[in-house]
């Protein structure tokens, strides 16, 4: 009889690694791994973790009836870096820790983000299915280089993706709260998001969703977007307003598009999914096969931690 019960919902803890999974048997737990290869739904998390020590969760909405159920509980670990999706609150009230995993799929992030802005900026996938299809058509595209992005949300994903654009010699904005030294190092100009929206050729989402930043690009911040712009979104979805955004592609105002990210996971077909400008990955950024071992192996430093009694080294808390 193992002495605790850990669940993973994330679907890639301990498929692609499985050092995590290693480490917790090595402690004493017995660990349940995601069986259905999505997210589980509020049922699913109460019937396989309701006597469950620890959960791992990765996009999975963890809301707080759900928490309550789980009388056991000691930690929700992320596995990745948004918590937008637990009741941090409630866990809080109820005397469990959430944490998560920072830093640990930054570049990777980045990495998307810059190869989602050559794709949209080159007609990349157009002129794929075009050549294979035996079709010689040449998109003529736009440059990277010189040009302005404007990144809103600075942090380490934002700052990491503004070390990308130097190597472009790209003129940054940056849109946030706090500066970062690091990002200020690299040359970011910080600007209020209006003239960001203003001015950049480029524009990429690496903030948090927050009751602060739900629906921060609304309609009215879609009429001062660059004509012709192309947005990249490998954030949250909530974080713009959908219908402004359909309109923008439809008449111009953006010339692409390019998502990782959706209001529900796995997605229901939306209109936007039509349009040949738009771009779709499914939730991919932050998962490569070594940020999956960091992201797996900083859940487990967590679990582990608070499974000892100690504190956790990446506790998140919510006023
Ligand atoms: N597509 C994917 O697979 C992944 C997506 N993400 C998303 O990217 C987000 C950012 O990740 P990191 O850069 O690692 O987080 P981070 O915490 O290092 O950076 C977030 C930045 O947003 C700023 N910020 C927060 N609230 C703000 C507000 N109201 N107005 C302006 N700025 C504000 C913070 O000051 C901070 O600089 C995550 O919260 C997550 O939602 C993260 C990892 C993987
Ligand atoms: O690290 C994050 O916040 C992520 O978005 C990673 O993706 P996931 O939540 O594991 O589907």
């Amino acid at each position: 009889m193992k002495k605790w019960k850990v669940v993973s919902t994330a679907v890639t803890f301990g498929k692609i690694n499985k050092e995590p999974v290693k480490r917790l048997e090595e402690f004493g737990c017995e660990v349940v791994l995601n069986p259905f290869g999505r997210p589980f739904t509020n049922e699913e998390i109460i019937r396989y973790a309701s006597d469950a020590d620890a959960l791992i969760v990765g996009n999975d909405k963890v809301p707080g009836d759900v928490i309550k159920k789980c009388k056991k509980l000691k930690i929700i670990a992320k596995h990745g870096v948004g918590v937008d999706s637990i009741d941090v609150k409630t866990a809080n009230q109820l005397g469990i820790v959430v944490t998560n995993a920072p830093g640990t799929n930054s570049e990777e992030v980045a990495d998307l983000a810059f190869g989602l802005l050559h794709m949209l900026a080159r007609g990349l996938y157009q002129a794929n299915t075009d050549t294979k299809n035996g079709k010689w058509i040449k998109p003529v595209g736009i440059s990277l280089s010189k040009k302005t992005i404007g990144i809103i949300g600075v942090g380490t994903i934002g700052t990491a993706v503004a070390k990308r654009a130097t190597g472009y010699d790209m003129n940054i904005l940056g849109y946030d709260i706090k500066k970062n030294p690091l990002a200020l190092e690299l040359g970011v100009k910080y600007v209020g998001l209006d003239e960001l929206l203003s001015e950049a050729d480029f524009i990429s989402l690496h903030l948090p969703l927050t009751n602060d930043t739900l629906n921060i690009l609304n309609a009215d911040k879609f009429k001062l977007i660059k004509k012709g712009a192309i947005m990249i979104n490998t954030a949250r979805s909530q974080l713009i307003d959908n219908e402004a955004l359909y309109n923008s592609l439809i008449d111009g105002t953006l010339k692409g598009y390019a998502t990782d990210v959706y209001d529900f996971e796995p997605p229901m077909h939306l209109p936007l999914f039509d349009l040949p400008n738009v771009i779709l990955t499914p939730h991919i950024g932050g998962t490569t096969v070594e940020s999956n071992k960091r992201m797996g192996n900083t859940a487990v430093d967590n679990v582990i931690a608070v499974l000892k009694g100690e504190t956790p080294p990446n506790i998140v808390l919510v006023d």
